[in-house]
């Protein structure tokens, strides 16, 4: 029976910081585990510019506690204003390392999202000529659709043609909750990759409703069937260099997600390495550990991978906080609803 593991120290490659008094606190529960994350631009308002990024990276910096290290890879938020020059100077000099793309509507704070795809075309061929990725939030918004539909449907309407449209511009498609999401990764085999998020790995749609309804466990995309769930937890554990971690943790206070109308998002900072280990274990495939939240992001960012290591050791309950308390209120960690037994050294 395998039990310690180490492996290089992984990155998040899709994580909400957010700024004051809840960067503060949530900064130290991602750096303690991991070297580098993806830094979602997703503020109030959005950082669309180079200096806007520049000014972000330099509060995260400043938040890190002393003697923490922690590289923040920082994102722009695609408008339909973007400029594509000063995108490019940003990639250029090192800033960013990839474009987010909100559709308008779609997710929190995603209201300068675009509307009209038309309108970031010269951006999106920008990007493609200078190698530098678009993430993307999946999801149409039409009333129409279905919201368990919402993400099989955004790969069909407006995704494939994008790529079609955009040769050479390289995809990842954040957080995806499908085995839709997962067949369209396995069918492209270039310039295209996929983060999981843990909590998707573990939940399905009834953890939400069964039983009264969870706040804690509502997201964007919002988790869906359990054979998704499989679908999910197959890709992640697989080793396909196209599946790599992104927890999209996502803190919101306590006061905002236990109301008539809750905020979309779990936190998971805390906890991820000891929920990960524990699924991979399940699966057989605690070997594919580190190919998923360690390798696989680097190798898709054309980063090297982390010199130092983590280890996770098997005992008895891992315990961990229910919250951590924050300027702005506590917020709940993610809770799987069953024991963790993977504790990071
Ligand atoms: N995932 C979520 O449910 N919420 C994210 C936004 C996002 O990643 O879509 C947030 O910023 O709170
Ligand atoms: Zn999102
Ligand atoms: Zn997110």
């Amino acid at each position: 029976m395998t039990d310690s593991i180490t492996i290089r120290r992984p990155d998040d490659w899709h994580l909400h910081l957010r700024d004051g008094a809840m960067l503060q606190a949530v900064l130290p529960e991602t750096a303690r585990h991991f070297a580098r994350a993806i830094i979602m631009p997703n503020l109030v308002p959005p950082v669309v510019t180079g200096a806007q990024a520049t000014a972000y990276r330099d509060r995260i910096m400043a938040a890190l506690p002393a003697g923490m290290t922690f590289e923040p890879l920082m994102t722009l938020y695609l408008t339909e204003d973007t400029d594509p020059e000063d995108m490019t100077t940003a990639h250029a000099s090192g800033l960013i390392k990839a474009v987010k793309l909100y559709p308008a509507g779609a997710t929190t704070n995603s209201a300068s999202g675009v509307r009209d795809f038309d309108k970031v075309r010269p951006a999106l061929e920008k990007m493609a000529e200078i190698g530098l990725p678009l993430c993307v939030h999946g999801e149409v918004t039409e009333s129409e659709i279905d919201i368990f539909d919402r993400e099989a449907v955004f790969i069909d309407r407006v995704l494939d043609p994008i790529r079609k449209a955009t040769p050479g511009l390289r995809v990842v498609m954040e957080h995806i909750t499908t085995k839709n999401g997962v067949e369209y990764v396995k069918a492209n085999a270039t310039d295209l990759g996929a983060t999981i998020t843990t909590h998707h790995l573990i939940i399905n749609r009834n953890h939400i409703l069964v039983g009264g309804i969870k706040p804690h466990y509502y997201c964007l995309p919002v988790a869906k069937r359990e054979e998704h769930r499989l679908a999910l937890l197959a890709a992640a554990t697989s080793g396909d260099p196209r599946f790599f971690l992104g927890t999209d943790s996502a803190p919101h206070t306590d006061g905002n997600k236990e109301m008539a109308c809750g905020c979309a998002g779990c936190f998971t900072a805390t906890n991820t390495m000891s929920l990960l280990a524990e699924m991979f274990e399940r699966e057989g495939a605690l070997g594919k550990l580190e190919s998923f939240a360690s390798l696989n992001g680097p190798a898709f960012y054309g980063l090297p991978v982390n010199e130092d290591t983590l280890t996770l050791t098997k005992g008895g309950p891992v315990t961990y906080p229910a919250k951590i308390e924050t300027g702005d209120g506590p917020v709940t960690v993610f809770d799987p609803g069953f024991p963790l037994h993977w504790r990071v050294d």
